[in-house]
């Protein structure tokens, strides 16, 4: 089996890595957003295989064979190696977007509305919970 080399990971260096794994094989020319969005999707198919059938498994896999994780993390890395390139292709600076849109969930989901529950933004009460508006707005961030 290859030596895995044990090294910090950032969104920067999969991106680099991706880029030049693409580069190094001439696949650039593959590399569309296009196929890069489909070959994502057919990973989370494969992704989803893994836990086809197996009804909820609890927390932390504690039942799970070594080689069963060890494709699930697989599985999870193509997923996440074809995004990060997708993001690449598209021009879109991963990191940046990933801690706007985590600063836009906070606000959409405030802790004081939403502990606790599973509701959709859109379901959360403002009849009883913020009720400035008369109730008529659903989105707590608008
Ligand atoms: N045109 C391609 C083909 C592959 N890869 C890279 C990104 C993924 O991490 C991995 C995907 O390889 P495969 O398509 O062979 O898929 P699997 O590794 O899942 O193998 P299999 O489909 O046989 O289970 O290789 C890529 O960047 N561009």
């Amino acid at each position: 089996m290859a030596e895995v080399v044990e090294m910090d990971v950032t969104l920067k260096k999969l991106k680099n890595m991706m880029a030049d794994f693409a580069k190094e094989r001439d696949w650039d020319q593959f590399h569309s957003p296009r196929n890069l969005l489909l070959a994502m999707v057919s990973e989370v198919g494969e992704l989803s295989e893994i836990f086809q059938w197996k009804g909820e498994v609890p927390r932390g896999l504690p039942d799970w064979k070594e080689e069963e994780k060890q494709h699930l993390g697989e599985e999870l890395s193509d997923v996440l190696l074809y995004l990060v390139r997708l993001a690449d292709i598209c021009g879109i600076d991963l990191g940046k977007a990933v801690l706007r849109k985590m600063e836009l969930n906070g606000k959409k989901y405030p802790v004081e509305l939403c502990k606790g529950s599973s509701r959709k933004h859109t379901e959360i009460s403002c009849k009883e919970d913020c009720n400035e508006n008369g109730g008529k707005e659903d989105d707590p961030t608008k």
